[in-house]
């Protein structure tokens, strides 16, 4: 099919040129709108919103950084003579000068043979309480969770097989009063239709994957079924809205591993949106979620807001790097704007939850805080989880059940929690925002880790690991008691 006859439904949008990159592809093509029927507004530098007025069909323009922030912010004045460059792939098309009334752009939904997909990644969970010590073998095993230095990687799997079990009857526990398994897998399913059906409201027609971590159904599997549906273009949307080595970089670097090792995958233009803490749309959904919670309270001014994310351990913000702990707090704080410009001025606090084995996490922990805040006399507290787009067990039962019993017994009388977003139709339509605005910036995936590899500190402290990983090693592997009290480190406090 030509470029010309894939436009049809924009019957205002004339074809300017198409240019045929290789036998695969046809890219990009080219249109010019007449003025009186482009409405135009500016999401951000480099995708320009235009609406044809006459079909309300929507596309994207992706602009060079040669257009400046002003030139964007002012939308229908700009004029020309500015160079206007449009990407798609690894092709740019130099479109001249251009004035209000003859915009030159570039259609994602009219190139025919472009075959979008999204893929959703999560963290998976069993469905059953068979799954739970499966599943952990799993998560202790990625050395993005576990991350010993490369000489002890040959530890990997030993020590995820010793965790895993011992720490399965305390998760099956867990998982047993939540209804026997988790829901991540029902609700990211949910998602991905829900995506799906906003991504077509908006004229973007793609198919959507789920692809989990840990259980099924597996990254890999999704990839498989990418290949099998012959998909061109690929939107890589991780479910994590901030980034953190151990969640969103983990499932990064199987992807690059995956795609490094197949001659279709190596090539396939693939857009990964590490971060999507400080998208408005997001903000604004959490920030709803927040005001309909408080008004569920006699006294909803004085309610603490209790942010409670999950953690990480110190080592991963301190030695490698890892943007997690700052992301998190610029999205409390912007989420509390939000809450401000909305009249709302409660006190807030932000704590970390979730803390597994022996090191080190994040601080404050949340169980310490809300014994503190009872003793201080605090009597409301709403309870935020932020770190997660759905309902799981570190919902369920850690803050409903667990933290819930805490603060009750701490002196807080009126407890309330924020539900997850799940399906909440606001965040889904701003996710299918920000797969249309990262469509255009798809290319090959990088073949280089995303990760930081546990090799990568400096020597000094490789050399402290490498110490602390053999000592570690030797007492499990000789001492019976030692053993026993690195099990029982294993299970979630309290
Ligand atoms: C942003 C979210 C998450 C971060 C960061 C994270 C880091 C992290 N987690 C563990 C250990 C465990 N996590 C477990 C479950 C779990 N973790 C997250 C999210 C993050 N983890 C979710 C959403 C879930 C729940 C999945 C579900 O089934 O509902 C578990 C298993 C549960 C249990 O045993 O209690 C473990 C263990 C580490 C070590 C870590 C950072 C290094
Ligand atoms: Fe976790």
């Amino acid at each position: 099919m030509d470029a010309t006859s894939s436009s049809g439904a924009l019957s205002n949008v004339k074809l300017l040129s198409s240019n045929k990159l290789n036998s695969d592809h046809r890219v990009p093509t080219l249109f010019s709108l007449p003025k009186p029927l482009v409405s135009l507004s500016c999401k951000s530098y480099r995708n320009l919103q235009v609406r044809d007025k006459s079909t309300s069909q929507g596309l994207v323009v992706s602009c060079s950084s040669s257009i400046s922030h002003r030139d964007v912010m002012q939308g229908l004045h700009l004029s020309g003579p500015i160079e206007k460059r449009s990407r798609l792939g690894q092709a740019f098309c130099s479109v001249g000068s251009f004035t209000c009334g003859e915009y030159a752009l570039e259609s994602r939904s009219q190139a025919a043979e472009e075959k979008v997909g999204v893929l959703l990644l999560n963290l998976g969970g069993p469905d059953t309480l068979d799954d739970v010590q499966p599943f952990l073998y799993n998560l202790f095993a990625d050395p993005d969770i576990i991350r010993l230095p490369r000489l002890f990687r040959f530890l990997q799997e030993p020590l995820a097989k010793l965790i895993s079990t011992f720490r399965a009857p305390k998760s099956k526990e867990g998982y047993a009063s939540i209804g026997g398994g988790s829901p991540l897998r029902k609700i990211t399913d949910e998602q991905a239709q829900a995506l799906k059906m906003a991504l077509e409201e908006k004229n973007t027609s793609a198919n959507v994957y789920v692809g989990m971590r840990y259980w099924y159904p597996f990254t890999e599997e999704a990839i498989q079924q990418i290949k099998r549906d012959g998909i061109t273009r690929l939107v890589v949307l991780p479910l994590y809205p901030q980034y953190s080595i151990s969640t969103t970089g983990s499932s990064i670097r199987v992807l690059q591993k995956i795609f490094r090792e197949d001659a279709y995958l190596s090539k396939l233009p693939v857009s990964v949106i590490k971060s999507w803490y400080q998208r408005e749309g997001y903000i604004k959904s959490m920030a709803d979620l927040v005001q309909a919670e408080l008004k569920n309270f006699i006294n909803p001014q004085e309610v603490m807001i209790f942010f409670s994310a999950h953690g990480v351990p110190v080592s991963y913000v301190e030695n490698a790097g890892d943007p997690y702990k700052d992301q998190m707090e610029e999205c409390i704080y912007l989420i509390m704007q939000e809450l401000k410009a909305r009249g709302i001025g409660n006190e807030h606090t932000l704590a970390y939850q979730s803390r597994v084995g022996p090191v080190q996490w994040l601080k404050p922990y949340t169980d310490e805080v809300l014994v503190e805040l009872g003793q201080k006399g605090i009597k409301s507290l709403l309870a935020v989880p932020v770190s997660f787009v759905s309902e799981h067990i570190e919902t369920l039962e850690e803050i409903d059940m667990e933290y819930k019993h805490l603060a009750l017994e701490s002196g807080i009388e009126n407890w309330g929690r924020v539900p997850a977003l799940n399906c909440k139709s606001s965040f889904i339509l701003d996710l299918a925002d920000a797969v249309i605005e990262a469509l255009p910036s798809a290319t090959a995936l990088s073949p280089h880790a995303s990760s930081t590899d546990a090799d990568d500190c400096d020597p000094f402290q490789y050399a402290i690991k490498l110490l602390f990983g053999s000592v570690l090693a030797i007492i499990l592997l000789l001492s019976p008691k030692a053993f026993l009290a690195f099990r029982n480190n294993f299970i979630y406090r309290p």
